[in-house]
């Protein structure tokens, strides 16, 4: 399984100071969407020249003009895209065609999708390289919540998955349990005192090594 960090701050700085610390212990640097949204896609461009050797994630969470808001993150650096599995299956098919004329991929984040597990296999269908089986930050501020359904929803969905949702090292391993291709964390690492030290534990906590 691999580690992903999502960046949740504004500045393209303290984006490049967070990336320059925990870049050695994660396989995908992901700019979150606030980000994203206070700095532009220039950002993107940054942190891509910045680490060449790593994949970019763009979190732009699109929901309309698919094509054209993929195609714009890919060419200021993005690997991978995301749009939102809420969307049409037109706007997920336009992400999509943008993504094979980079030679790109898209990931659809299931964030606010009921059936995670049922629209994951369409947006597979529909090109989607993987889907994010995702519990944002106002989700996970709910009382009660727990993210074990995103781990039983990732199983049952039987395409290559993403779980988002708060991971630390005390819950990392039940989701390379799950079969997660990625665990994405943000704020287990950004909001640490020693960024690198974060990562460095999450790293540790995965059992097996990292693959592509
Ligand atoms: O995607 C995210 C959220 O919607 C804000 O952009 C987070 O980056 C994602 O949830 C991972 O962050 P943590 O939940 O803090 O681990």
């Amino acid at each position: 399984m691999q580690l992903q960090f999502a960046m949740d701050t504004l500045t393209t700085e303290a984006a490049l100071d967070l990336a320059g610390k925990a870049a050695p212990y994660v396989d995908v640097i992901e700019l979150g969407t606030p980000l994203i949204k206070s700095a532009g896609l220039s950002a993107i461009t940054a942190i891509k020249e910045a680490h060449p050797d790593k994949v970019v994630f763009a979190d732009l969470k699109t929901m309309d003009a698919g094509e054209l808001e993929a195609d714009i993150a890919f060419s200021a650096g993005a690997d991978l895209v995301t749009v939102l599995g809420v969307a049409g299956d037109s706007t997920i098919a336009g992400a999509v065609k943008a993504a094979e004329a980079h030679g790109k991929g898209i990931v659809v984040d299931l964030i606010g999708v009921p059936d995670k597990a049922a629209r994951a296999k369409e947006v597979v269908a529909l090109g989607a390289a993987f889907v994010e089986m995702h519990a944002g930050l106002d989700e996970q501020a709910e009382e009660g919540f727990t993210f074990e359904t995103l781990l039983r929803d990732g199983e049952a969905s039987g395409v290559p998955f993403s779980v988002a949702g708060g991971i630390t090292t005390e819950t990392i391993e039940a989701v390379q349990a799950s079969g997660a291709r990625i665990a994405v964390a943000g704020s287990a690492i950004y909001s640490a005192d020693d960024v690198a030290a974060a990562a460095s534990a999450l790293r540790d906590a995965i059992s097996e090594p990292a693959s592509a």
